[in-house]
């Protein structure tokens, strides 16, 4: 029986069940027994609302973790990653990723169209607040934060004070509630954040056999996906918090695989909604995403992001509200 590998997990039950199936994964993979660790990170600790909180709350307490030799990998939420790669630290594998779509969860059973003039919904991040204004249906946007189950309790539990929230539908499915969902909301309405519902196992660069290892949970189309919506994004210099939003599909063309890239920037209140798509090779994600946001640019993107507070161009704003 050999040792088993240490995967640093934040302690919530989301960070718990998505680093529960990568463990299960491997150890079917590989026959590696792997036992999870928790660490705990600033952005568990604090109330703070997490635009305030700094660079990569959720994820610096892992990767000091991982430098400092306690944990052999971690998984991350990759949209919570900041684009700035990480000095002595790999991202070994993306697994299959899960729906990237966003859900609304609404009270009795109500669709997005079904929302009345002034109905009240809860969302942190920017670029949902954005994007749901930009429907022009006079929604109330209200910033919530907090776990999964905290958020429901907002429409569902007892004291229920809103009539919907939006939250990423990944989430759900990985806690078994996507039951709870009334819509999943269509692309062309909500385009999700770069990488949502996708993971990153990450360990250090000096532990090649754990490369080599956790290279059996990549998966190529995922990647290639995340990739493209993530070279969008550090294009556009914007963190994970701002109103920003992208989503690569793969797809069987008639040249072979293809990547249809979008993208779009919209200022928090809705009125200024920019977006454009991109086609191209899955090899070529990276350079799909940095052409698409230079377009963006070219229209306007960085006026937008410069207004929409502290995440604008030039600043080192990564923690997430979504
Ligand atoms: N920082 C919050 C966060 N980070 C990852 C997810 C779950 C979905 C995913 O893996 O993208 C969520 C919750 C949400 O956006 O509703």
């Amino acid at each position: 029986m050999s040792t088993p590998l240490r995967l640093g997990t934040r302690g919530s039950k989301l960070a718990m069940a998505q680093s529960g199936h990568v463990a299960e994964a491997l150890t079917a993979a590989t026959g590696r027994p792997v036992e999870l660790v928790e660490v705990v990170t600033a952005g568990d600790r604090s109330a703070a609302p997490v635009h305030r909180l700094g660079v990569g709350v959720f994820v610096s307490a892992l990767r000091d973790a991982l430098a400092a030799r306690t944990i052999d990998f971690a998984v991350h939420s990759y949209k919570d990653l900041p684009t700035a790669a990480a000095p002595g630290l790999h991202i070994a594998a993306v697994p299959p990723r899960q729906d990237p779509r966003d859900a609304l969860v609404a009270r009795d059973g109500r669709t997005l169209t079904e929302l009345p003039p002034g109905a009240v919904v809860g969302t942190g991040a920017l670029r949902r607040i954005a994007q749901l204004h930009a429907l022009g249906m006079q929604l109330e946007v209200t910033p919530i934060r907090g776990n999964v189950d905290t958020r429901l309790a907002r429409v569902l539990g007892p004291e229920a004070d809103l009539d919907a929230v939006v939250l990423a539908r990944a989430g759900l499915a990985r806690l078994g509630r996507t039951d709870v969902v009334t819509e999943t909301l269509d692309p062309m309405l909500m385009l999700p954040a770069p990488a949502q519902g996708a993971l990153a196992v990450e360990c250090r660069v000096d532990d090649p056999d754990l490369v080599e290892l956790l290279a059996v949970l990549d998966h190529a189309p995922s990647r290639a996906a995340v990739v493209a919506e993530r070279a969008l994004l550090a294009t556009l210099e914007a963190g994970c918090s701002a109103p920003v939003a992208a989503y690569a599909e793969l797809a069987e063309g008639d040249a072979g695989e293809e990547i249809y890239l979008r993208g779009a920037v919209i200022s928090p209140d809705g009125t200024r909604d920019l977006r454009l798509s991109r086609t191209g090779t899955p090899a070529d994600a990276a350079e799909i995403g940095k052409a698409l946001a230079a377009e963006l640019l070219d229209l306007g993107a960085d006026s937008i992001l410069g207004q929409a507070g502290p995440t604008g161009p030039g600043t080192q704003q990564f923690g997430s509200t979504e």
